[in-house]
């Protein structure tokens, strides 16, 4: 399987230029990231495992499917605290883990102030939410700390990705498939995705 997919859906496209637009003020900003993270999931948790179970309707014995093992949800704050919400519609009983990582903005490297993961792992699958992948240095810091938890199935959920990025994800972590709803064309020389969206923590709390 290409561990990369994008997810082309014209309904994840047309919420994911209203986010591009610099016109769209924090309050929609929030609301559209809450909106298009239950697509963007809904492709990213094909392969989760189930059981058969039976199942007795109003109208007699039938037989169901049951997910097999607990979920987490990973955000990198502060952006993915807004994929959160959305999240959890789809997996109300989802842990959430919150891993706190900052970008450098000289070197562009991560810096982690937050991690309180404890020393047992606690779910099977761990859906790590970020909506920005730009150098890719935060991904692939948090996927080392969720590995290092000891957590059997990883699968990255975000928005927008650089090439650079990708590249740099793929080297590290060839195991863990990334889902985003675009590619974009490169980053600047502040590594800021081209076109994408901007500084997407800033955007969701009207900072910066
Ligand atoms: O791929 P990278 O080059 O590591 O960049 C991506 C990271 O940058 C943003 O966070 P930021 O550092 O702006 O922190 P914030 O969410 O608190 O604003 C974004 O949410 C990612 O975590
Ligand atoms: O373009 C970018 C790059 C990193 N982080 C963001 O929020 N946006
Ligand atoms: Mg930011």
């Amino acid at each position: 399987m290409d561990q990369v997919r994008i997810i082309r859906h014209p309904v994840v496209q047309h919420k994911l230029t209203e986010l591009r637009d610099l016109q769209t003020p924090p309050s929609r900003f929030r609301e559209l990231l809450r909106e298009i993270t239950p697509l963007l999931l809904y492709e990213a948790t094909w392969d989760l495992e189930v059981e058969e179970v039976p199942v007795r309707t109003p109208m007699g014995e039938g037989r169901g499917q049951r997910l097999r093992g607990a979920v987490g949800l990973v955000p990198i704050l502060r952006a993915g605290l807004g994929m959160v919400e959305g999240a959890l519609q789809v997996f109300p009983e989802a842990q959430v883990w919150h891993l706190g990582l900052y970008r450098d903005e000289r070197t562009l490297q991560p810096v982690a102030y937050y991690n309180r993961l404890p020393a047992q792992p606690t779910v099977t699958w761990c859906f790590i939410l970020d909506p920005m992948l730009a150098t890719g240095g935060s991904a692939v810091a948090a996927v080392d700390m969720v590995k290092r938890w000891g957590v059997p199935h990883i699968v990255f959920v975000g928005l927008i990705a650089a090439p650079e990025g990708l590249e740099r994800f793929r080297g590290a972590h060839p195991d863990v498939p990334v889902y985003v709803a675009a590619v974009d064309s490169h980053l600047n020389p502040h590594g800021f995705i081209v076109p994408g969206l901007g500084d997407a923590g800033d955007r969701q709390f009207g900072t910066g």
